[in-house]
């Protein structure tokens, strides 16, 4: 089935309203200038997959998206637009799309220039559905077996998922990886295990025995940790990398004061809370392949213990960026800003700190050492101002959770002197 001219000029239309209203949607708050429809792959069964380049006003390059699309006979209430007489949906709410595309990558198919692969066995698995809630991509778990992840923003080359999966091979504290789908250019999705009854650390922190299983948090963070350098290698942190990396942290801090007013006044104390940091930090500590955003949200409370998921990093980071070897002392600040946010659902926030110290103690056992205070500090501050912009194009209404947290940061430096 392809789509004629006039079909993709009508969904590039449609997409321009339908796309802002996506969750998955990155470029939130920047007006689209128009769509573009760059290619449609036929996957069969009535399921295609169309790429599209989405150009914002003044942004020089667009953005590709995937979108896989159904088409149907009968008129949908969720229907993007109609396209000759059929109606597009999107393809992952449809259970027995899904079931065709997880049935290509346990054949190891090819369907017009996309790629399935299956890493590991992939059998019938039944229902599928879509996972509900906020991503930032699209996820359809399959019975209790599998879950098949659609990257939304594509980029050129492999994703930083798979190629974790993969060099991981089969770790405790990881998923395993069953499934790849690709276009030669870009991973369009993933197959994983799925962790069936599993509980986000966010849905379990501030609930009763939450800080007793920090320990074990802090352990699989370490043990991950340990298996990303055993794949990819690792070597002691430099005086120059310290130099490199707060240099990334004020150009971080730059850009997102500009967006950001309310982070602008602070922006002087926190060049300095930021150089002074690394600047106290110790050389030695490891520089390795890393998570990049790891947060409560991305670790799971399984029956075999603690699974470390998202291994894309920081979604809008170029890929290469992506992949660039960290201090994992970025994965620890990750989990402690976590608590933080955690902490302000709760009216008492005193859990938190003994929390943190659970945690703390986990990892340093696990990893053989404690991590450098200034280090850490460092990526708390980087981690916060992170999500000020985070927040900001996304969730306007959290940015206080951030600056709250700076505005400590910056007093208790201030009463230390
Ligand atoms: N292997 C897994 N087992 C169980 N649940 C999972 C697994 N991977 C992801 N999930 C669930 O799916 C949600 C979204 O997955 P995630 O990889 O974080 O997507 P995104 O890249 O869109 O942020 C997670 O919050 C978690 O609830
Ligand atoms: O899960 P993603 O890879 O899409 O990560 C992005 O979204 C996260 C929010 O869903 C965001 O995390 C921030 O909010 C969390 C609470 O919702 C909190 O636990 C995290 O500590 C906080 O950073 C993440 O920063 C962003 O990259």
């Amino acid at each position: 089935m392809t789509l004629s001219a006039w079909d993709r000029t009508r969904l590039a239309a449609a997409l321009v309203d339908w796309l802002p209203r996506r969750r998955w949607f990155a470029a939130k708050g920047r007006p689209v200038e128009r769509v573009e429809v760059a290619r449609v792959a036929d996957l069969g069964h009535g399921c295609l997959v169309a790429l599209v380049d989405v150009h914002l006003v003044g942004e020089p390059g667009p953005h590709r998206y995937q979108l896989p699309l159904g088409l149907r006979a009968e008129p949908a209430p969720d229907a993007i637009t109609d396209l000759g007489g059929l109606w597009a949906v999107d393809a992952t709410d449809v259970p027995d799309l899904m079931a065709h595309v997880l049935a290509l990558v346990a054949a190891g198919a090819e369907r017009d220039g996309v790629r399935f692969t299956a890493a590991a066995p992939v059998e019938p698995a039944a229902p599928a559905r879509r996972v509900t809630g906020e991503q930032s991509n699209t996820s359809v778990v399959f019975g209790d077996r599998y879950i098949l992840k659609f990257f939304r923003r594509l980029f050129p080359g492999e994703n930083p998922e798979v190629a974790v999966s993969r060099a991981l091979g089969p770790t405790p504290t990881v998923p395993r990886l069953h499934g790849v789908v690709d276009d030669g250019t870009s991973t369009l999705a993933v197959v994983q295990g799925y962790a069936a009854g599993a509980v986000s650390g966010w849905d379990l922190a501030g609930t009763p025995g939450f800080t007793g299983r920090l320990r074990s948090l802090g352990e699989a963070v370490a043990t991950t940790h340990a298996a990303l350098a055993d794949a990819f290698g690792s070597t002691p942190l430099t005086r120059a990398d310290l130099s490199a990396l707060v240099d990334g942290m004020l150009d971080r801090l730059a850009r997102t004061a500009a967006e950001a007013p309310a982070l602008a006044r602070h922006a002087d104390r926190l060049t300095r809370l930021l150089v002074g940091a690394c600047r106290a930090a110790l050389p030695g500590s490891p520089r390795q392949r890393v998570h990049g955003d790891l947060h409560l949200g991305q670790v799971l409370a399984a029956d075999r213990g603690w699974l470390l998921i998202d291994f894309e990093g920081e979604p809008g980071a170029p890929i290469p960026e992506r992949a660039r070897w960290d201090s994992p002392l970025r994965d620890v600040a990750g989990v402690l800003r976590s608590l933080d946010y955690a902490a302000n659902r709760t009216p008492d926030r005193d859990w938190v700190r003994a929390a943190e110290r659970e945690f703390l103690a986990g990892y340093a056992e696990r990893a053989g050492r404690a991590p450098d205070p200034a280090l850490l500090l460092a990526h708390q501050l980087d981690k916060a101002i992170y999500e000020v912009g985070y927040e900001t194009r996304n969730r306007p209404d959290w940015v206080t959770v951030p600056l709250r947290a700076i505005e400590g940061f910056v007093a208790a430096a201030e009463e230390a002197g």
